[in-house]
């Protein structure tokens, strides 16, 4: 597929709007949102340029932001709220890819093949390794704890089940028995899920509550030999933290995706071999960047139109 094809997902936006997009290939910076805003009815925004008070009162007539992502920590809802300012997202097309990514950074910590590709291509064909030479960790039969079970942990568990793995949950609200017994799904308290876990996957969004949800204490509650898998966002995570636990041996390892400081890794973390990591690319796959074009400009389609369902996280006034 290629780039074009996902510009097919944009085609009804460029043809029934006076679409102001910036240059290929990148997004608009913050200064050039903040000159260019000031006529704009619908705004389509991307999770890593805060849409805050400052620029939404650059935008008198802003009636809806279209967010190209699921997690909307990027825009200040409440003033959306307090301004009639409507905000949709993208939840569909990013379940399955980030799911996916989870899963190949855990693969990628249990089995340790990014050492082992850094490795051979430094020692290249004289590479034997011993039959003791960094071991792996098998899934079957494991346990991953899985903190925010929505979409996107739930296809995670599925997943996960498929390696034959028992799965833990945690979320704010319990799901039903019943409904546990069908997705064969443990519910645990956050403590115990942390204690009892070998691997723990996160999947909350970035709120008030989850900031620093794995902080000190949670990690040191963490088995010395459990992995950690964060494709949720930084923030979730005490950073500092998790580089003491990981060059101490308080846990065995990190697969990483999101990170504290604006998605920039911590850099004692480039120096730790049991960190896999990758930079915020949960939905870098053509068939979610397609999906994800096709579901924002439903929004905006359903917004104006009134004759779809538009995925809103702030309704219209
Ligand atoms: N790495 C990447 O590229 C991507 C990252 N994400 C992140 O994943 C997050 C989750 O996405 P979805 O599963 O689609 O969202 P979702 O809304 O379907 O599920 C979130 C779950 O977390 C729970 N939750 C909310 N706050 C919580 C808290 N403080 N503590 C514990 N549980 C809490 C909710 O009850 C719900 O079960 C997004 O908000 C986004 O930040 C999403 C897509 C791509
Ligand atoms: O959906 C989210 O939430 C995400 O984190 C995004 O999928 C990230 O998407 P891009 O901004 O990389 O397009």
């Amino acid at each position: 597929m290629a780039f074009d094809t996902i510009e097919e997902g944009f085609e009804e936006l460029e043809e029934r709007f006076d679409l102001v997009r910036p240059p290929h290939g990148r997004d608009f910076s913050r200064q050039e949102i903040m000159e260019q805003i000031a006529s704009a009815t619908i705004l389509c925004s991307v999770f890593d340029i805060p849409i805050d008070r400052e620029i939404i009162d650059k935008a008198p007539n802003l009636k809806l932001i279209a967010n190209y992502a699921v997690g909307f920590n990027n825009i200040d809802i409440e003033y959306c709220r307090e301004k009639g300012i409507a905000v949709a997202n993208t939840p569909e097309s990013v379940i399955a890819p980030t799911a996916e990514l989870a899963l190949a950074l855990l693969l990628s910590l249990s089995r340790r093949t990014a050492e082992w590709d850094r490795t051979l291509r430094t020692m290249g064909r004289d590479l034997k390794p011993s039959r003791l030479d960094r071991l792996g960790l098998d899934l079957l039969g494991k346990t991953i704890g899985i903190v925010g079970f929505g979409n996107i942990g739930r296809s995670v568990a599925v997943r996960c089940q498929a390696f034959g793995m028992k799965v833990l949950y945690y979320k704010r609200h319990r799901l039903s028995e019943e409904m546990e017994r069908q997705l064969g799904v443990t519910y645990c308290d956050l403590d115990t899920l942390f204690e009892t876990a070998d691997v723990v996957s996160l999947h909350t969004p970035l709120n008030e509550d989850s900031r620093h949800l794995v902080d000190a204490d949670r990690l040191a509650r963490m088995k010395p030999s459990a992995l950690l898998v964060n494709t949720a966002r930084g923030a979730v995570v005490d950073e500092n933290a998790l580089v003491e636990a990981l060059t101490s041996g308080k846990i065995a390892g990190a697969a990483l995706d999101v990170y504290e400081d604006a998605d920039k890794p911590n850099a004692a973390l480039f120096r730790l071999d049991n960190v896999v990591m990758t930079p915020h690319v949960g939905t870098q796959t053509y068939d979610a960047r397609l999906m994800m074009a096709c579901e924002l400009t439903n929004n905006v389609l359903g917004f104006v139109d009134g004759d779809r369902p538009v995925a809103y996280v702030v309704r219209p006034a």
